[in-house]
């Protein structure tokens, strides 16, 4: 059972540089150019400043201190302190832009993101649980942002810094500096092997933080069912291996680094040692000045720094490369549902709903859910879609809706197909209600109000009270401006299913489908519940979906759906006379209410 599990074969952390995605971070970049430009400048201004602080201090030593000359000490000790103040001053500045626009990409891609997210359609959702698309749009985008707003200017500015202090070291002594080069192939093989590793565990670290993030929702989540289940303690001890997944992962990147950089170091101060070997008895023998060995080891031990920025940059690249991937899979998914070329505003309709043989299958290489369905429901006619559990009765709304567009056939809607005009118009007009009536969180009228926000108060007013809303809102004493809470968890079942009916009520829809939307309340509640159905299906084509077929014998047609067809049709009595599946599925409801009213005496 799930409870959110390490995987070893989730997304992949990394993956190879690949030049396509790059060109489209690029893309995000390019609105920012000007402000990149001058971050760049200054970065790169900065860059020599730090540059000439060891020349500075070669001609202080040897003009200076060795020559005794206080006016040069002065003067470029003055040069030293004024450099530094330009450096901070500018290396405020480019934290500064660099953030702003950092921010500011994250926030056009996070928006971009969200947008395109609301778009989908259902079949993008039904294969993918709601953690990892919020993942995308939280911690991928925050990876690209990283990228962005350090690694870019980074990877410049280190490898600029880098090449300027390996031509700095040529141009001062080129015999020196290829003797101090003599360590960087072992510099190599440690970074090379090691710097795999330690990201490698980093990665593992961040991963399974995201199976205990995952893991800590799903028990938040089901807190009622692992308390009914009693399954505290075997949830502790997946949480506690999840836990130990962690710790050791990071504990190994910690521990290899701790012990890669003084490596790192060591090998440097071997190059320094030969430099100063060489350089000292140069120095003595009066070829070079004690100055400019100085100088030269200062830049030797700048060489470092730039080194282990570009290793920890070019990982950031194959981190991102990854969030990238799975950003870009998003924002390249089509709404599978969505407005054709040509289509029109659908006029205010009737409420007459025409299947041509319809089918649909949800997915590809899949039996058909639905086989060839024909219907013809008058305006203002109640049509209860019963049968089976399977059978395809909530498929057959999801086309009328066109959550889903249909496989084959065709379906219209006052004479015209639905495919043919804008979604918006056509769901504008239609309303459903679900069994899990999702109640968003916000006042009780902000959600009365969430298909028709300018509606007038009296027309709130009324909607409210024909569902008892107003009744609901009277217990609370802040009326009608009291919070729901998140998923309206400061309602019953019953009161958010009346909210819902609400809801639907004040947006006017000619076409209402309630799908089971009585189920799950107790019989006081569902005395009111039905009380508002008939307020609400007042004139309106219905669909109602229900189980408990008691409840829909006044429909004007009932449809029994078997195995994806319309097994029968018809009403109550026509169908009861028919003595066949819904004859059977009645009787047998019904004498399972009588035994259970014997049973429980009532
Ligand atoms: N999103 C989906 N992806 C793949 N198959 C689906 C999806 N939704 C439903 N199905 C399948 O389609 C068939 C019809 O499902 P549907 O929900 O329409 O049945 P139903 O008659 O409404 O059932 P119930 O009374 O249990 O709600 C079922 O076999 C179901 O497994």
């Amino acid at each position: 059972m799930s409870q959110v599990e390490w995987d070893e074969g989730e997304d992949l952390e990394e993956k190879p540089f690949n030049r396509a995605y790059m060109k489209r971070l690029i893309r995000y970049v390019l609105p920012y150019r000007k402000v990149l430009s001058i971050v760049l400048v200054i970065v790169l201004f900065n860059m020599g400043l730090s540059l000439a602080e060891p020349l500075l201090l070669r001609y202080i030593i040897d003009e200076g201190i060795v020559k005794k000359d206080f006016f040069v000490i002065n003067m470029i000790g003055l040069s030293l302190l004024s450099f530094k103040a330009l450096g901070w001053l500018f290396g405020f500045l480019h934290t500064r832009l660099i953030n702003f626009t950092g921010q500011r990409i994250l926030f056009d891609l996070r928006q971009q993101l969200f947008n395109h997210l609301q778009t989908l359609s259902f079949r993008f959702f039904d294969g993918r649980p709601a953690g990892k698309i919020m993942s995308r749009i939280t911690n991928d985008t925050n990876a690209i942002g990283e990228l962005i707003n350090g690694g870019l200017i980074t990877m410049v500015m280190e490898f600029t810094h880098l090449i300027g202090i390996v031509v700095i070291l040529l141009w001062m002594d080129w015999k020196l500096a290829l003797l101090s080069f003599v360590t960087l192939p072992l510099l190599y093989i440690i970074v090379g092997k090691m710097q795999p590793k330690i990201e490698g565990s980093w990665t593992r670290s961040r991963k399974t933080m995201s199976a205990i993030n995952g893991n800590l929702n799903e028990t938040i989540q089901g807190i009622r069912v692992i308390q009914a289940f009693s399954r505290q303690s075997e949830n502790n001890r997946r949480f506690e291996e999840l836990n130990a997944r962690n710790k050791f992962a990071f504990m190994r990147a910690v521990k290899l680094e701790s012990l890669v950089w003084p490596s790192v170091e060591m090998v440097g101060m071997i190059g320094t040692c030969v430099v100063l070997w060489f350089g000292a008895k140069q120095v003595m023998d009066k070829e070079l000045t004690l100055g400019f060995i100085m100088a030269f080891i200062n830049y030797l031990w700048r060489f470092w720094g730039p080194l282990s920025a570009l290793s920890k940059v070019y990982s950031q690249v194959l981190s991102a490369m990854a969030s990238a991937e799975r950003i870009f899979e998003v924002l390249d998914s089509e709404p599978e549902v969505k407005d054709s070329k040509n289509a029109k505003e659908m006029k205010p309709i009737r409420g007459e709903v025409v299947f041509e043989n319809v089918s649909f299958r949800y997915e590809e290489n899949k039996p058909d859910v639905l086989k060839g369905i024909n219907l013809r429901i008058k305006p203002g006619q109640r049509v209860a879609l019963v049968g089976p559990t399977g059978a395809g009765k909530s498929t057959v709304v999801n086309l009328l809706m066109r959550f889903y567009d249909t496989t084959g056939g065709r379906i219209l809607i006052d004479g015209q197909d639905v495919k043919d005009v804008t979604l918006e118009s056509l769901r504008r007009q239609m309303g459903i209600v679900l069994q899990d009536s999702f109640i968003f969180s916000g006042t009780i009228e902000e959600n009365l109000r969430y298909g028709n926000e300018d509606a007038p108060d009296e027309a709130l007013r009324q909607a409210a009270e024909s569902v008892r809303v107003d009744k609901i809102a009277l217990q609370f004493p802040e009326g009608f401006q009291t919070q729901v809470e998140e998923r309206g968890s400061k309602l019953s079942v019953g009161q958010r299913q009346l909210l819902a009916f609400g809801r639907v009520l004040l947006s006017d829809p000619r076409i209402l489908i309630l799908d089971e939307a009585t189920s799950s309340v107790d019989t006081d509640t569902e005395q009111h519940i039905q009380a508002a159905l008939q307020t609400m299906l007042e004139g309106r084509t219905a669909f109602i979906i229900a189980h408990r077929l008691s409840t829909i014998r006044d429909a004007d047609v009932i449809l029994v759906v078997k195995d994806g067809q319309i097994a029968e049709q018809g009403s109550h009595d026509e169908l009861m006379k028919q003595s066949g599946l819904y004859h059977k599925l009645y009787m047998t409801q019904y004498e399972m209410q009588q035994s259970l009213a014997m049973q429980t005496g009532a």
